[in-house]
């Protein structure tokens, strides 16, 4: 048989596929060339990580075909949906697909240890046995690919639906997964909107089984997503986090007075980097100061959810891509007793 696209198709469809059929059959093959023994094609149509264990497999079947010097199976980088457009107009807030719960960890000022309570908190109520999804809505400064140690893009069968990622047990989806590393995004609050939107409407949320509950971990301040989260999407309430420091307590107070105008719950505060215990000699050390936040709680008649420690494992953790709530030290501790109290207080 001499080489040809009829002869390449021929032995596609004899390579087997999982869930029955083969690659031509189920419209996977596009764009097929054959050229003085070159042979290249692309593998577009089904979840990334299918066309990404598929490739080698129809690769080396068209590899044995007489004649062919080289064979190449592109998989088009783009084939999950662009994020970032203008918003399109929508009724009132919506419920989140697949979603009970949708809670959402906020912070007056940056830098206070938002996202990895969001990471460690979602981890620790997974671990008490609920089922939970990471949304990653600091748009401008992504932290969740690292700190879940996951970074690939989301696949997208059909251009629209985007399929989330997993990771130590949760559902994830960040803007980070859509972007190249160090690519910054330059965009005013209409598409920071329309990102956001596309992340709770086209993300399917219930792809790895429904969700008890979806942590949102929220850029600091008080801006365009924190507005159009709390007035597009239905949500339970939100956990601001801050630590003890008087500017920081500043913030966190401005980003109460939000939440409230936007008539969303405030369901407790944290205060983390509480106190620094030395590993050598065991001497406590309030290095941000002490209590503020749960003094500020009270005052407030707001749940004070707890304190959290400063501590180094929990900076190496986030930085290797597992946080410190999947192992048993301290933080462990410490978060898997404020997840109980969520879901004693019915939260999630
Ligand atoms: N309790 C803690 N002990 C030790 N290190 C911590 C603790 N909490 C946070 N960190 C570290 O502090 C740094 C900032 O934390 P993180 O990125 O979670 O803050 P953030 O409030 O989300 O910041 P951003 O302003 O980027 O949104 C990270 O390196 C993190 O590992």
């Amino acid at each position: 048989m001499t080489l040809s696209k009829e002869s390449v198709l021929e032995t596609l469809r004899n390579v087997a596929l999982e869930p029955g059929g083969d690659p031509v059959s189920r419209g996977l093959i596009h764009a097929l060339a054959v050229e003085t023994g070159v042979v290249r094609f692309v593998l577009e149509g089904a979840p990334l990580s299918e066309l990404e264990s598929l490739r080698p497999r129809v690769e080396a079947a068209v590899k044995e075909l007489p004649g062919v010097v080289s064979v190449t199976a592109v998989i088009p980088a783009g084939s999950a949906p662009r994020i970032g457009g203008h918003p399109t107009p929508q009724a009132g807030p919506l419920p989140v697909a697949g979603v009970k719960h949708v809670i959402a960890i906020g912070s007056g000022k940056g830098g206070v240890g938002k996202s990895t309570v969001s990471a460690n908190l979602a981890v620790a109520l997974s671990r008490a046995g609920k089922k939970v999804g990471l949304l990653d809505a600091d748009i401008y400064g992504p932290s969740q690919p690292r700190m879940m140690g996951i970074n690939r893009r989301p696949a997208s069968p059909d251009g629209k639906t985007i399929l989330p990622l997993q990771a130590h047990g949760l559902t994830l989806m960040s803007i980070g997964f859509m972007l190249k590393e160090e690519e910054a995004i330059i965009w005013r609050g209409p598409m920071l909107m329309g990102a956001l939107q596309q992340m709770l409407g086209q993300v399917v949320w219930d792809y790895y089984g429904a969700l008890d509950v979806l942590i949102v971990d929220l850029p600091p301040g008080t801006g365009d997503i924190q507005l159009s989260l709390c007035q597009k999407t239905k949500i339970d309430g939100a956990i601001i986090v801050s630590t003890p420091q008087d500017i920081a307590m500043l913030d966190a107070r401005k980003a109460l007075d939000m939440f409230r105008r936007l008539n969303t719950p405030v369901i407790g505060l944290i205060e983390n980097m509480s106190t620094y215990v030395c590993p050598n000699c065991g001497h406590e050390v309030h290095l941000f100061g002490h209590g503020g936040v749960e003094a500020e709680s009270k005052r407030l008649d707001i749940p004070f959810l707890g304190a959290l420690p400063l501590d180094l494992e929990v900076r190496l953790s986030g930085d290797s891509g597992t946080p410190a709530a999947t192992g048993d030290g301290p933080a462990a501790q410490a978060y898997a007793a404020i997840a109980q109290q969520l879901i004693a207080s019915g939260r999630v």
